[in-house]
Formats: C-alpha cells, structure tokens, sequence
C-alpha cells in the first residue's frame, strides 16, 4: 500500500500550495490552441497542460468527460495524460463523478480507486446522491490502496441549490449531512483524511460547516465560473486546511505556451497567498 492520500496531498500543498489546476480540453480551447479537433489534437493539448500545469501544481485535475467525447481513443489519451501529470510531480484527481447502487460501485471502485486500477489516478470525484453509504466499498478499498475520494456535497452550479440545500428532517441541509458523513470516515487521521467533499466556491457563505471534515476540500468555481479570492476567504474562511481552490478554463486559456501556462497558474497561487504585489 503507498502512502495514505490525505498525507500525500498535504505534503504535496506544501509543497507547491493548494491550486488545483484542471484540464478541460473544451472544444473551443482546443481550437484556441491551434490544433485540430480530434484526438491528435486532444492529446497535444491535454499532453501540454499536464507537462506545463503538473510541474508547478500539487494536484491536476483532468476532466473524464472532455476525453471521454473523443471515444476510447480519447479515453487512451486521459490515461497517458494522468501519467504525463505523475512525471511532472503532481496528484491526479479525476474528475469522473462516479456514483450507483452497491454493487456497481464496486466494479467502478476497481475501475478507479482500487490497488491494481486500471486508471492510476490518486483520487476520483464520486456522487453520493444513490446515498452516502453505497460509497462505503469505494472509501474502504480507496483508503487501503492509499488513494481518496473526494465526494460532491455542494457543487458550484446554480442548479444544486434546490436538492442539495433542502433540509432533512433532523435540519440539516443535505449537502451537510454529505460533509458529515465524509467527516466519520476522516475521524483521527493526520494531517487528514483521505475522503474530501466537493464544495463551490460560488456557493452562499455560511452554508457549508466544514469545521469537522478533518479532510480536502476541492472548491471548483473559482475563475472561469466568477467565485474570486475574496469569495474563496468569505466561503471557506482565511485558512482552512486541505482547501482546493480549483481552476481549469481561467488557467487553459493562457495556452498553448508552456511558460505562460506556468506563469497563470504561479500568479493564481501568489493570489491565493495573499501576496500584496498580487493585486488581488
Ligand atoms: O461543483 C462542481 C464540481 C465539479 N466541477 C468541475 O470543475 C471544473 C470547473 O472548470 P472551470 O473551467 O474552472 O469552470 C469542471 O471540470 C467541472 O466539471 C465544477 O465546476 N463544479
């Protein structure tokens, strides 16, 4: 078993902070780049963001979806791009938002998150709205393979709102009882755990108690989406740990120079820092 992911993660934010930094290889991005729209032009792109955006990033996040529209030669692609991100020095979390019943979680936990899976990715977004509990075989078997989950609690999309800020009969919201249920699994552990949850940073403060997680918290929303540093710090206070701010557009757009690439995602990261000159 490798080292456990929640102390991967938090020695690799020490090392390089916490932007999470995507790759979305949207239609028009890939266009923007000059390159053609089809899977040679997929893996240019895709190969360039991993190599410029892994060296300088403790996590990258590739979005499932955009390769996955190529076919299994774009499905190809997104494995050699999570490798690309692993010789660059960073994590990789797939964006795949997995989720179903029991038993089929268990094919996809061997898919994505199990010792010998066939993607090699260090963490996978799951859903928990088949219920938290038929993600139990997903967090076990996640944990022993040193790999983490991270699970959508309170997604960035103004579409959420009504199911996943409805209260449940104890008053809770139900993206709450999401946060809490990740929490039990992160009891203990150090630095943290190994199970995040998924809030926007577009979401109203104060909705999200993230006080007793003890684990990551990929925040997506911020940049292409509209959420700001000052949104980040208003949502998720001045220092949470293990927060993720993430980002794919606002940095892909910087493309398809390698250099520039660096410097958006360096400049994003002064930002988060605070650092006065940022201009933030
Ligand atoms: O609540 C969520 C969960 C996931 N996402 C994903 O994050 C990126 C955001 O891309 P931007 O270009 O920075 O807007 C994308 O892959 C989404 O599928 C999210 O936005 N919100």
């Amino acid at each position: 078993m490798s080292a456990r992911f929640g102390a991967r993660l938090a020695a690799a934010v020490a090392a390089r902070g916490p932007l999470c930094s995507g790759i979305d290889p949207h239609p028009g991005l890939i266009e923007s780049w000059g390159l053609p729209l089809d899977a040679s032009g997929l893996e240019r792109f895709a190969l360039g963001a991993a190599e410029a955006l892994g060296a300088v990033t403790a996590i990258v996040k590739p979005q499932s979806a955009f390769f996955e529209a190529f076919g299994p030669p774009g499905v190809a692609v997104l494995n050699r791009v999570i490798d690309a991100v692993h010789e660059a020095g960073a994590l990789v979390l797939l964006d795949v938002k997995r989720g179903d019943i029991g038993s089929t979680m268990a094919a996809y936990t061997a898919a994505y998150v199990a010792e010998q899976a066939a993607f090699t990715a260090d963490a996978v977004t799951v859903s928990p709205y088949l219920g938290f509990g038929a993600l139990d075989t997903a967090v076990t078997t996640a944990r022993e393979a040193g790999n983490g989950l991270f699970v959508l609690a309170r997604t960035s999309n103004p579409e959420a709102h009504t199911l996943q800020s409805a209260r449940l009969a104890d008053g809770r919201t139900v993206a709450q009882s999401v946060v809490d249920a990740a929490a039990e699994h992160n009891a203990g552990a150090e630095p943290y755990g190994d199970v995040g949850v998924v809030v926007g940073a577009t979401v109203p403060p104060g909705e999200v108690d993230l006080s007793q997680l003890n684990g990551p918290v990929l925040a997506p929303g911020f940049g292409a989406q509209g959420a700001t540093v000052a949104d980040l710090r208003a949502v998720f206070g001045p220092d949470l740990p293990g927060l993720l701010p993430a980002s794919s557009r606002d940095l892909l757009r910087h493309g398809p120079d390698a250099a520039a690439l660096r410097r958006a995602a360096e400049q994003v990261a002064l930002r988060l820092a605070g650092t006065p000159e940022s201009g933030q």
